[in-house]
């Protein structure tokens, strides 16, 4: 459920009418429902009281809007963060540094300084490799970095390919059947406090046995590392839960997930982790557009709007689908292609589809784009940064200012010698 309806005929997100925003702000924008946000955080952080110990770390790529972070910080989230520029955004965002989760594979040698001298809550190592590169670091600052080892379970997701990442022959994680030995020898070393195993097979997933199957496997080796001698007093079970893009979709329930984690963690004694990011964030938002012309084409028209591939990368990268829909629709319906204006054939959003009518000058969105939307922006084609708006009841501001092509000129040097 989400706060994006018709009043009237008129699409508002709460009490805000889109073209409101449109006609102050411009499009293409994002705009942001805070009541949305706060009840995924809630109905998320509800579902899985039921299990014993609790901590969790939004997914801050998914949307790291500072407005957005300031709403599930005051909702007791942690940050999952995968690079220096997320950790200061959840600095600046007011998240308690404990609580706060690094992962990914590339994490640089002034990325873990920081993040040390900062006090994060856990490090998600990737390798053995970056595990002694950053206790060398934690014994220089005389510092100890309390570390996860994200494993790879070499399960399918069932995702797309491109956002799978719990397969061996995906980079993530040290290989299943080297985790013990990896995990036995960082314990033994200075500057390190192992303390968990973590594992993320992908986003956007659609069932929960993919999930379950990954759980079932490391916690096996979990107890394995525990027979060895090794504490383990934390699990990080990633994110991944997806949700529906498409009206009519049916995805695993917040409950329904808490449920099967709790069946498979009973016996575990551990402080259960999580870093969900799209099952938070990506019923939030909508990305409002602009018809900027509608061409004849050969079997559909091309509708052609003002948002294009660089404002909403997901169709573009992964062939996904976003829901269409007129601001203000005309009643009739028309079957078209949905473009954008970048000189690329991969700026389409959708090919023969079935959506309300809509001419030149129509406002419409592409609704559940409040995850992977804006922190995927750039601007390709020189075209401006999207800008981002958040609503709150009848309240409503601009989170994120559109940076316009003269800012992003300005910030360019000619050489003297090329003058
Ligand atoms: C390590 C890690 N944790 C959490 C997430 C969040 O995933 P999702 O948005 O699918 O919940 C991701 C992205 O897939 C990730 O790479
Ligand atoms: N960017 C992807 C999700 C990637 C998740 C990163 N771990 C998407 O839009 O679906």
């Amino acid at each position: 459920m989400d706060h994006f309806d018709y009043v009237d005929g008129v699409l508002h997100a709460e009490d805000v009418p889109l073209p409101a925003i449109a006609a102050q702000v411009g499009t293409p924008v994002y705009v942001y429902s805070r009541a949305t946000l706060t009840r995924h955080a809630r109905v998320f952080r509800d579902a899985l009281s039921i299990l014993p110990s609790v901590r969790i770390a939004f997914a801050v790529k998914s949307n790291p809007n500072l407005a957005v972070l300031k709403v599930l910080a005051a909702e007791g989230y942690g940050a999952d963060v995968v690079s220096g520029g997320e950790l200061e955004r959840a600095l600046a965002a007011g998240m308690d540094p404990d609580g706060v989760v690094f992962s990914g594979v590339g994490k640089t040698a002034a990325e873990l300084e920081r993040a040390l001298l900062a006090g994060i809550g856990q490090f998600n190592l990737e390798s053995e490799e970056e595990g002694l590169e950053l206790a060398e670091i934690a014994v220089r600052l005389g510092k100890t970095a309390r570390c996860a080892l994200r494993v790879n379970p070499d399960v399918d997701a069932g995702t797309h390919g491109k956002i799978s990442t719990g397969k061996a022959e995906n980079k993530f994680g040290v290989p299943f059947d080297r985790a013990g030995a990896i995990y036995a020898r960082l314990a033994q070393t200075p500057g390190l406090s192992m303390r968990a195993l973590a594992l993320h097979i992908g986003s956007q997933l659609s069932r929960l046995e993919p999930l379950e199957a990954a759980f079932t496997k490391v916690g096996g080796l979990m107890r394995d590392i525990r027979a060895a001698g090794h504490a383990v007093t934390h699990m990080d079970l990633g994110g991944g839960v997806g949700v529906p893009y498409k009206a009519g979709d049916v995805f695993p329930q917040p409950d329904e997930y808490a449920a099967m984690v709790q069946r498979v963690t009973r016996d575990w004694d551990v402080t259960l982790m999580f870093e969900p990011g799209r099952v938070i964030t990506g019923n939030t938002g909508v990305l409002v557009t602009e018809v900027v012309r509608v061409k004849e084409g050969v079997g559909s028209p091309w509708v052609v709007v003002d948002a294009a591939m660089n404002d909403l990368a997901r169709p573009a990268l992964y062939d996904a689908w976003h829901d269409f829909a007129a601001v203000a629709p005309r009643g009739p319906r028309m079957t078209a292609n949905i473009v954008g204006p970048i000189c690329e054939s991969s700026d389409t959003f959708a090919m023969a589809r079935d959506i309300d009518a809509v001419e030149r000058g129509d406002l419409a969105v592409f609704r559940t784009a409040g995850a992977y939307g804006a922190t995927m922006a750039n601007t390709y084609n020189s075209r401006p940064l999207v800008p981002e708006v958040m609503v709150d009841g009848a309240k409503w501001a601009v989170v994120a200012d559109r940076i316009d092509p003269a800012t992003i000129l300005a910030a360019e040097r000619v050489p003297e010698w090329l003058a």
